[in-house]
């Protein structure tokens, strides 16, 4: 890759998609080469030399533009949800096919976030229940958020490893859904409140004690250092990396 990492955003007139546009036009190592909104088309990525490609989109968009991206070659970071075991499985089988090429798949760009989804996973084995509440801004389309799914499924694994049973719960009636979404067997709340940003806390509960694991992201700027460093490292990386701690050296 030359000194000068060539990039385009997709979503650039979204919320996510305009900070990372300013993000890497203030880059003094990158360039931005194209900026496509919805109905763009995506041969603009060949057309205008982009080395990645960065997916700030919406869930019915995302996997298309990366399957694109990857099908031209072209290195692509991706903050957008809606990616399922289904489409990592298949986003793993297209890259099998074009070694050279690295996704990043980011359930959240937020360092902060990052560290509190590795520190749920780490803690997740020790109490006998965890729930996690998640708090975002009314316009988001989706629910329960990527992170959320994402930090659940990471405490799940990391419990069934450990041979943790399910946390307790006497509940036999619950028709209205008040105890949430169960995702991988983790309770999962999702608050949608005017103000809000993303936020989420993870709750772990033992015996006489709580230990509440919390991000708080108040400016969509605290995605862009993840959305840079991504930029930055994806080439590096060929195949598939969920997660941008996969990126970064937390000596664990
Ligand atoms: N990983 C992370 O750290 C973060 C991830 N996100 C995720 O990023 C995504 C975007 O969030 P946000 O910016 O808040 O959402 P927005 O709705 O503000 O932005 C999405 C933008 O994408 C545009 N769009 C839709 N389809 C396409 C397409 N095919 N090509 C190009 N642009 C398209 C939309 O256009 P139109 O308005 O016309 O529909 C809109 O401008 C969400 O999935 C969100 O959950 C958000 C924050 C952080
Ligand atoms: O839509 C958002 O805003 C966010 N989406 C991502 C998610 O669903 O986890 C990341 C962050 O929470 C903000």
């Amino acid at each position: 890759m030359s000194e000068t990492i060539r990039v385009a955003v997709l979503g650039r007139d979204g919320r996510m998609g305009s900070e990372a546009v300013r993000a890497v036009t203030d880059a003094a190592d990158m360039e931005l080469v194209a900026a496509l909104g919805r109905g763009d088309d995506l041969r603009e990525l060949v057309m205008s030399g982009a080395q990645v490609v960065v997916d700030l989109t919406v869930p019915a968009a995302t996997r298309e533009n990366v399957r694109f991206a990857v099908s031209h070659g072209i290195h692509a970071v991706v903050g957008t949800t809606g990616w399922d075991d289904a489409a990592l499985a298949q986003l793993r089988s297209q890259l099998a096919d074009s070694p050279g090429t690295g996704v990043l798949i980011a359930p959240n760009f937020a360092v902060g976030a990052v560290l509190a989804m590795k520190f749920s996973e780490l803690a997740a084995a020790f109490f006998d229940s965890v729930e996690i509440v998640e708090l975002h801004h009314p316009r988001k389309l989706d629910a329960p958020s990527g992170t959320a799914a994402r930090t659940a499924a990471l405490v799940a694994a990391a419990r069934e490893k450990a041979g943790v049973g399910a946390s307790p719960d006497a509940t036999e009636s619950d028709p209205l859904g008040a105890r949430g979404a169960d995702v991988a067997g983790v309770h999962v709340h999702s608050v949608r409140l005017q103000g809000l940003v993303a936020h989420q806390e993870t709750l772990l509960g033992g015996t006489g004690e709580q230990l509440s694991i919390r991000h708080d992201s108040f400016d969509r700027a605290s995605f862009m250092t993840g959305v840079l460093l991504g930029v930055r490292s994806v080439a590096g990386h060929p195949g598939l990396t969920h997660g941008l701690d996969g990126y970064m050296d937390l000596g664990l």
